[in-house]
């Protein structure tokens, strides 16, 4: 088969026409991304296509600088100050060592969908490429709203700090109409989450200024966040998302929260217990608050950050230096809270994914005990990160659909910094077209188009739409009043 050829991962006839007949065509809500809000808002076209590729000012896309530096690129071609060409054809030279890394399909998939560029992207083809990609982004058609609107993207939710005034948020809201798509915040406290991390002390204060709320214990700050969850609310956001690279479920008194968030504002060293009790007493309100608002909170557990010190100092996190989290016992801790908080009924809806596919089974068997109150309210998230692969996604797929309802699942989220990630969905779209072909191939689910295809509609868009309640006040045939 050709390179990304119409039918690549779509191995068998069913296969073919539920992507082509059914998934293909389903809107985007991209639930889950680390896109700029800002610039969204400022809407301006890229100068080249290595600030939209490979790295914009602070950030960019690490997933090519961890593999750029498995090619021997110095640094100040990948994140520092080194001419732009020069860097595009140091990721030319890095795709073709890719052959079987998941960026070799996402680089050309990118070309074909944005570009209509279908040659092999090496360091010969790269020179033309760097041309004509550059001319093209000059035009209207790469402008950051054009681009999420002409991947057929209906809801963009970014990852938002809860001090966060959502001032892009709110700008964009008045224009969402003519954009085409909805931009909304979801609350991502690391900040709060991170005790141990410098700078808590003064995060409390702007906490405290934001919310109107003086937080000086346990108990106004939780009030603060409250507050937050309030606002965000009103500004159409309707998800939390919790980073924890490892965590283990321990108890404590409102005396000893308040002594360790106390020993925190100075800076003072904690336990790792002490850390845990904050974090479980944490955790329990903000799940509180998830139910209340009737969001969706999703875990991203067991991942272990920024092992490369010295690179972390110079470059801070998300620059390529993470990996898997080892804790084998995390879903068990887990496990633990939910069971505490099922007691007083504050399980919110809840989308699980750990970095540690070992987690999967124990995770998605934990979910099962606590469905009550709606349709898939405990959700198994789709591959995550280094599982963002055609086989990370399969296994979550079988595993999702072997220990719940795979047909309830709200699917495929870029979790990219990047305008030009939407191919993703297309490649989980074909991922699961398969799965189901596969399974009619071996005679376990009925040879029956309109049934597998509304299956694979629901997961692709309707269960996203229905699931997160961006668009209440819409109908699906009507999103934008
Ligand atoms: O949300 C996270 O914590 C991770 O997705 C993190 O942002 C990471 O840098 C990433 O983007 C992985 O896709």
């Amino acid at each position: 088969m050709a390179l990304l050829d119409d039918d690549f991962l779509l191995k068998n006839d069913m296969a073919k026409k539920l992507f082509n007949d059914h998934a293909k065509k389903m809107p985007i809500i991209d639930f889950h991304c680390h896109l700029n809000p800002e610039e969204i808002y400022e809407n301006k076209n890229y100068p080249n296509i290595t600030r939209i590729w490979i790295n914009e000012d602070h950030y960019g896309d690490h997933y090519k600088w961890r593999l750029m530096r498995a090619n021997g690129v110095p640094e100040e071609l990948i994140t520092g100050d080194g001419d732009e060409y020069e860097k595009f054809m140091a990721w030319a030279g890095t795709i073709e060592k890719a052959a079987g890394n998941p960026l070799y399909e996402w680089t050309h998939l990118e070309l074909r969908r944005f570009f209509g560029i279908n040659e092999t992207f090496n360091r010969k083809t790269a020179p033309a490429i760097w041309e004509k990609a550059n001319k093209m982004l000059q035009t209207d058609a790469f402008k950051p709203r054009n681009l999420i609107k002409n991947s057929n993207v209906k809801a963009v939710c970014t990852t938002d700090d809860p001090a966060s005034d959502l001032k892009y948020h709110k700008l964009l809201k008045k224009e969402e109409r003519e954009s085409g798509f909805r931009t909304l915040p979801a609350m991502r406290p690391d900040k709060l989450i991170q005790l141990d991390k410098p700078g808590y002390g003064e995060y409390l204060q702007t906490l405290s200024e934001v919310s109107n709320v003086k937080v000086t214990d346990f108990d106004s700050m939780i009030k603060a966040v409250h507050q937050r969850f309030e606002y965000f609310n009103e500004m159409g956001g309707r998800l939390s998302d919790h980073s924890l690279l490892t965590y283990h479920f321990v108890e404590a008194s409102k005396a000893e929260l308040n002594a360790i968030m106390q020993k925190a504002i100075k800076d003072e060293d904690l336990t790792p217990v002490e850390i845990d009790k904050y974090l479980t007493g944490l955790l329990e309100n903000l799940m509180k608050f998830n139910k209340e608002f009737d969001w969706t909170m999703q875990f991203h557990v067991n991942s272990v950050r920024d092992l490369n010190k010295p690179m972390y100092k110079k470059l801070g996190a998300d620059t390529g230096y993470d990996a898997v989290g080892t804790q084998p016992d995390i879903a068990l801790h887990l496990q633990k809270l939910y069971t505490k908080m099922r007691d007083t009924n504050d399980v919110p809806k809840s989308i699980f994914y750990s970095l540690n596919p070992n987690d999967w089974m124990e995770l998605s068997t934990m979910m099962g005990a606590f469905l009550e109150g709606g349709v898939q309210r405990m959700q198994l998230g789709a591959g995550w990160w280094f599982n963002d692969t055609a086989e990370g996604m399969h296994e979550q797929l079988r595993i999702f659909a072997q220990e719940s309802l795979l047909p309830n699942f709200v699917g495929m989220l870029t979790d990219s910094r990047s305008f030009l990630s939407y191919p993703r969905h297309e490649y989980f779209r074909r991922v699961l077209c398969n799965f189901y072909g596969e399974l009619v191939e071996d005679g376990r689910v009925p040879d029956d188009e309109d049934y597998l295809g509304k299956i694979v509609e629901d997961i692709s868009y309707n269960n996203a739409y229905n699931f997160f309640g961006f668009f209440k006040d819409a109908t699906p045939e009507k999103l934008f009043n």
